[in-house]
């Protein structure tokens, strides 16, 4: 046994010195704006423009248009130059370029990171081990659910999957960017490997845990790369909204041609269209999907993988954030550090029950164990265990051991579960027993008590450790009104003492897995949305039940499967990032939809004059912007519809500046700077535009 010890010593040593940086942030190139314009051009295509009804409208009047360019006189008889026809044919144009450009632009970010990701994905050879105990070699493409594999140190993990046997240092640095090897171990929440990932040191046999096509590594693909993207719920109502009001400008331009007709007024159609386009909110309509992109994108930069928008945007509304205590406010490795005796028992007869508890215990905690007494010199007989029954610990029971060919049974696990366990057997519970749990878990650490048959031998005092600066982190999760909760299967007095030192506002304790459903039902009952991160497949149930589910990276495949989103460097605070992005997200939108709409009506008072006074010249006492001409007044109007949609691609991308503040404050605030900026920012632009246009003529 002092080889597992040392051997474990190694890795950790080995561990340690290995430093990884690999850099890949990803920023705006020159080849990302290229295919971004190449691809502007490519979503022309009628089929895809048809999704937004508002620059699908567009759409229409630029072809519209593009044939009165040809003949101007081919629905009505008209005024207007070949000349003018050709100019609005071209800004049009240009405005769903825009359009077209800002999604496609949004997009890029992602597809050159699902680019790095694909070369990661290169195929390897795996070494498959045969039932006769021999390996074979085989592509890992053909690698199916069950499989054995055989990992040595330099290899790549051709899947994901469990770790059954060994524990070895681990590069993930393919998936989660920056990060320094991990350690991975057989058993408990820290047993799953990714495809893609390298073996650093010593080795490891995996079972496959899924099919060809179906990795984590395929699916952070199709995710980062947009496949998978669909609109939220917000979104869509969003886009119907924008349609309804497309539709009502449609008719008003399509009631003024009569009305115009009986004044004796004859309105060009390319005006028309101008006028309808300038109306439609066509700034929003065009910035709409690239907002919802980059907000997703933005999630991504923080390395926190999100499977869906909705998740993101719920982010921006979260109440109640429930945590998981081991492994997610602690760091996890919860390892044995002291055998306590009850009365009438002595130090190496707690020792021996206590390795005898855990040798086939394969968690981390059990392993910590037997590691612990072989460092104490206690010897033991592995032949003596090999045949006996394993009991395995499950998050149900809270206990685990071992009943022996020889009837002995033996049992360690949760001080309340152990005393029901011998009391049932007929035991009694020694009087100091409380007294060494709870000073065990008023420090912060998890008491294991040991029993054989049903006699109480003491107590093991297994230690872990708080990550740093969560209690700032909790801190400002109050500040932006969000209460934490924190959920653990461990006993009160454990639970109240991790509580303070991270500082959350509340805390379950001896919580099973239902219980941490129920918790969140609870919360969700009260209208609340409710987050949750946790680490084990015990959380699983739970992240699922949470309108944002997180799970660390550095946890089990069941959790991450469950969550809707994974943080890649597994720190619980992480979600206090994403709460920021999804705020600034549902920021973002309501502010260029204001600006948008407000920016149209601005329009409207630039337009409808110089519309009219290029029928009837005796209106120029309407002409308040002292236009040079009325034909120029249509065009700047028309040009700076167009440009707005560029000039507002950085705010799309980068997203409103969010502060911590009440969101009434907020809402004011917004409306106050895009509401009235979109009114007065459209007058200053039209005249200067109109200025250049003068200057040209
Ligand atoms: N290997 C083990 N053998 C016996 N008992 C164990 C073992 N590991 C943990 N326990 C006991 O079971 C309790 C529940 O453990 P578990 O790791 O499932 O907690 P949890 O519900 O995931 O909560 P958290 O991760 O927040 O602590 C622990 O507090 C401990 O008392
Ligand atoms: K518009
Ligand atoms: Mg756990």
């Amino acid at each position: 046994m002092n080889a597992l010890k040392q051997n474990k010593e190694q890795i950790h040593q080995r561990h340690n010195r290995v430093q990884h940086h690999s850099g890949s942030k990803r920023s705006l190139n020159k080849p990302m704006l290229l295919q971004a314009m190449r691809d502007a051009f490519k979503k022309l295509n009628p089929m895809v423009m048809i999704k937004n009804p508002v620059m699908f409208i567009v759409e229409v009047g630029t072809f519209i248009t593009l044939l009165l360019c040809i003949d101007p006189n081919l629905f009505t008889a008209s005024d207007a130059g070949r000349g003018y026809n050709v100019a609005v044919f071209f800004i049009l144009l240009f405005t769903l370029l825009f359009a077209n450009f800002a999604e496609a632009l949004a997009e890029g970010r992602g597809k050159a990171q699902a680019d790095t990701l694909r070369k990661t994905k290169s195929d390897t050879i795996a070494y498959l081990m045969q039932k006769d105990g021999t390996v074979k070699q085989v592509a890992s493409t053909e690698l199916k659910k069950g499989d054995l594999v055989r990992v040595e140190a330099g290899q790549l993990i051709p899947t994901d999957g469990e770790i059954i046997e060994g524990l070895a240092s681990i590069d993930e640095s393919a998936i989660t960017g920056e990060s320094a090897p991990v350690i991975k171990e057989a058993g408990g929440d820290f047993s799953s490997v990714t495809g893609g990932t390298r073996v650093t040191s010593d080795y490891i046999i995996m079972r496959v845990q899924t099919d060809p096509g179906e990795s984590f590594l395929d699916r952070m693909i199709s995710l980062v790369e947009g496949a998978q993207r669909q609109k939220t719920p917000n979104e869509i109502a969003l886009t119907t909204l924008l349609a309804v009001l497309t539709l009502i400008f449609l008719i008003v331009i399509l009631t003024m041609v009569p009305m115009a007709n009986y004044l004796g007024i004859r309105l060009d159609l390319a005006t028309l269209i101008a006028l309808l386009v300038c109306l439609i909110p066509t700034t929003i309509g065009g910035l709409l999907s690239a907002i919802g992109i980059a907000g997703m994108d933005r999630v991504t930069q923080f390395n926190v993988l999100a499977m869906s928008g909705k998740a993101v945007e719920a982010a921006g509304d979260i109440d109640t954030l429930i945590l998981d205590k081991t492994g997610t406010i602690t760091y996890g490795n919860r390892m044995a550090s002291e055998f306590i005796p009850v009365q009438g028992v002595t130090v190496p007869e707690m020792t021996l029950a206590a390795l005898q508890a855990s040798v086939r215990d394969e968690t981390p905690e059990g392993r910590s164990v037997v590691e612990l007494a072989s460092k104490q010199g206690q010897s033991w007989e592995e032949s003596n265990y090999t045949n006996a029954d394993r009991i395995e610990f499950t998050a149900e029971t809270r206990m685990s051991g071992l009943n022996l060919s020889d009837g002995t049974k033996i049992r360690k696990g949760a001080v309340d579960a152990i005393k029901r366990y011998v009391t049932s057997e007929g035991g009694r519970v020694p009087g100091d027993l409380d007294e060494i749990a709870t000073r065990i878990a008023k420090a912060g650490g998890t008491p294991l008590a040991v029993a054989i048959h049903n006699r109480i031998y003491g107590v093991i005092y297994l230690k872990d450790t708080v990550k740093p600066g969560l209690k700032e982190k909790f801190a400002e999760m109050r500040a932006m009104g969000i209460k934490t909760i924190m959920c653990t299967g461990d006993n009160p007095l454990t639970a109240a003492t991790i509580a303070l030192e991270a500082g959350v506002d509340d805390f379950i304790a001896e919580a099973k897995p239902e219980d941490k459903i129920a918790a969140i039902k609870k919360e969700q009952q009260e209208g609340k949305l409710v987050a949750m991160t946790g680490d084990g497949t015990n959380d699983a149930p739970a992240l699922a039940q949470a309108d944002v589910g997180l799970a660390m990276n550095s946890g089990t495949m069941a959790a991450k499967e469950a969550a809707n989103m994974i943080d890649l460097d597994s720190d619980p605070t992480k979600l206090l990032s994403v709460v920021s992005i999804g705020k600034q997200l549902l920021i973002t939108r309501g502010a260029l939809t204001t600006f948008s709409i407000s920016n149209d009506i601005a329009k409207y008072f630039a337009i409808i004059p110089a519309m009219f006074i290029l029928a009837m010249p005796q209106l120029q006492a309407l002409n308040i912007m002292n236009l040079s001409s009325p034909q120029s007044a249509i065009l700047s109007a028309l040009i700076f519809n167009a440009i707005i949609i560029p000039l507002l691609i950085p705010i799309a991308m980068k997203g409103v500046k969010y502060r911590p503040m009440s969101a009434e404050r907020l809402l004011s605030r917004n409306v106050f700077i895009y509401g009235v900026g979109g009114v007065i920012v459209p007058f200053i632009g039209i005249k200067l535009i109109d200025l250049v246009l003068s200057g040209l003529m």
